[in-house]
């Protein structure tokens, strides 16, 4: 079977242009293979360079050396390389990702947040808006606040609205950023059983999760990101 991701020496450093240009390097030779339908949890101390290196994952952040391979098309291609246009087309069909926090948009109902995905891989407006509304009630959000904008929600309910537009369209990779940072118990189990059912599809996972309880129920192994003066 071909790994869905396959990190081989990604290097990433930052320059602080405030502090007169001095670099710092975050991550050096770091290497990850990630099956279909494997979850890995990215674990190490705060500041190692968990962020930086999913950020790197969903094509955000520029790379200094290395490739990202990522199983899409059914061939391997390397997102370090992409241009713009490939990023896209990446996204839409091979890259999930579940962020910490919504990123809301005026005027569009937490129904089109969640549906835009799903019509975007070329889904039936009506079929896409059903499965958007079955994943938000599945999250108990409840159905008054499926037709508005998520603009007033509360944290947990933003957080939920993120985690259906996520888990909706069945990508063959998603990453997960702190997705049950702000979710209560009821909703946690929710999610742990999202992405049960995600790894049995064969979906790839890469997930940050400080609540170790979460983590060890959903992770199949960590990855450990050392601070690079304790690596060196
Ligand atoms: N855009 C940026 N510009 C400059 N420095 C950055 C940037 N992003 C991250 N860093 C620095 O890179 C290092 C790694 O940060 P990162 O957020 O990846 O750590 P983390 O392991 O996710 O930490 P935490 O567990 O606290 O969230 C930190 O020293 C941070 O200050």
């Amino acid at each position: 079977m071909r790994p869905a991701i396959r990190i081989e020496g990604l290097a990433k450093g930052f320059t602080l242009h405030l502090q007169g240009g001095i670099g710092f390097q975050v991550l050096r030779d770091e290497a990850l293979t990630v099956m279909p339908g494997e979850c890995v949890a990215l674990t190490g101390p705060s500041g190692a360079g968990k962020s930086t290196l999913m950020r790197c994952l969903q094509g955000n952040y520029g790379t200094d050396a290395g490739q990202i391979w990522l199983a899409h098309r059914g061939a391997e291609v390397d997102l370090a390389a992409a241009d713009a246009r490939l990023v896209r087309e990446i996204r839409r069909e091979t890259l999930g990702y579940v962020s910490q926090f919504l990123r809301v948009i005026p005027r569009v109902s937490a129904r089109d947040v969640v549906a835009e995905p799903l019509q975007a891989q070329g889904m039936p407006r009506a079929e896409a808006e059903a499965r958007a509304s079955a994943l938000l009630t599945r999250l108990n959000l409840p159905p008054r606040l499926h037709g508005l904008p998520p603009a007033t929600f509360s944290g947990g309910e933003q957080q939920r609205v993120n985690l259906a537009r996520g888990f909706a369209p069945h990508t063959p990779i998603l990453l997960l950023d702190e997705p049950t940072a702000s979710l209560d118990a009821a909703n946690r189990e929710v999610v742990i059983a999202l992405i049960a059912e995600a790894k049995a599809r064969g979906t790839a996972l890469v997930g940050i999760f400080h609540d170790i309880e979460v983590r060890d129920r959903v992770a199949d192994r960590t990855h450990d990101i050392l601070p690079l003066e304790d690596a060196a």
